[in-house]
């Protein structure tokens, strides 16, 4: 016997909360509860706007047929919509019990905000300290001394950076010029720091930074392949798909030597714990890019590990749905 529930969240976002350029207020999006037999399976299935190509009603009227074939005992192919695909697959795999239980809950800290704050995380945070910033909104100087200045206050301090491809090539070289040869190999990578995938090649070559790609997996044709500068990929499976397919990419990935960094949508923390697991899983060595919980004001219906942050049970939700 196979049953579905649905349920709509709705969280609050911190108020600064910038993607591409658009102010997100709120984080909306869907949960699903699939039980089979005695056996039961969660996913989330969450858009994020500026970065899916789906709206939240498209995945929405993507999953409820899907859903009803499913649990009228049909079996079918996965939904074309990436994030309807990875939720439905989360579920699936939990009722199937392949998702193993143990998550990778170390993160990059996401270093926005106060800077005393961000100096006092970097200081908690145990083990191995990394740190993400986000570069290329403000001119190359301040993101340059900024970076410079945060490598000098904590001498183990190693950073991944993202410019969302928002730097021609003399911004790129111009933020590059703040940091001496030694900072710049503190530097793990840059995702994406030019408008071109060409430029952002030239670049790492010009700087000696290394780079990853992030928003190329998520181009037709794009395929991991081992080029000079290049070290990762980073893989957000609500932008990509099913467990399945990730772990597709996952294999092209490190058979050509890259590293594999699983980064969170903004999902909430029940996406966020199952994105941990899957990290753990497919990308042991590999430190996920997890760090985007604090940017909510609550956790749904499971808790990540540490955090202070009220948890809404599913009982507090919204059903939509259920069959
Ligand atoms: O990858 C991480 O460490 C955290 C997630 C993160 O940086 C992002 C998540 C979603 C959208 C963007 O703001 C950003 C990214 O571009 O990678
Ligand atoms: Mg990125």
């Amino acid at each position: 016997m196979r049953r579905a529930k649905v349920y709509r969240y709705c969280l609050p976002m911190e108020a600064g909360v910038v993607l591409r350029n658009q102010r997100l207020k709120t984080r909306d999006g869907l949960l699903i509860e699939l039980s089979e037999g005695d056996r039961q399976g969660w996913g989330e299935v969450a858009p994020l706007p500026g970065f899916s190509f789906e709206s939240l009603e498209q995945a929405q009227q993507a999953l409820l047929p899907w859903l009803d074939e499913w649990q009228r005992g049909e079996n079918i192919p996965e939904s074309r919509l990436p994030s309807v695909a990875f939720g439905v697959s989360c579920a699936l795999a939990e009722i199937a019990g392949t998702l193993p239980e143990a998550g990778d809950q170390r993160c990059a800290v996401l270093c926005h905000g106060d800077p005393d704050e961000i100096l006092m995380q970097l200081h908690q945070q145990p083990g191995e300290k990394l740190g993400k910033i986000k570069v290329g909104l403000y001119e190359a100087v301040r993101d340059g001394l900024n970076v410079s200045l945060l490598l000098e206050s904590i001498p183990e301090l190693t950073l991944r950076l993202d410019a969302n491809r928002s730097w021609s090539c003399s911004k790129a070289a111009a933020f590059a010029s703040y940091l001496t040869p030694e900072q710049r190999a503190r530097i793990r990578f840059i995702e994406e720091p030019c408008n071109t995938r060409q430029h952002s090649l030239e670049f790492a070559e010009a700087s000696g930074i290394a780079i990853a790609w992030d928003e190329s997996t998520r181009e037709a044709g794009f395929v991991a392949q081992a080029q000079p500068g290049v070290v990762a990929i980073v893989i957000k499976p609500t932008l990509i798909g099913s467990i399945q397919e990730c772990q597709q990419r996952v294999l092209e990935a490190q058979r050509e030597g890259l590293q594999v960094v699983f980064s969170s949508s903004i999902e909430s923390s029940l996406g966020l714990t199952q994105l941990a697991r899957l990290s753990a899983w497919l990308s042991p060595e590999s430190i996920p890019g997890l760090d985007t919980l604090d940017l909510m004001s609550a956790q749904l219906v499971r808790p990540w590990a540490g955090s202070h942050l009220p948890l809404i049970d599913a009982e507090k939700l919204e059903v939509i749905w259920q069959r």
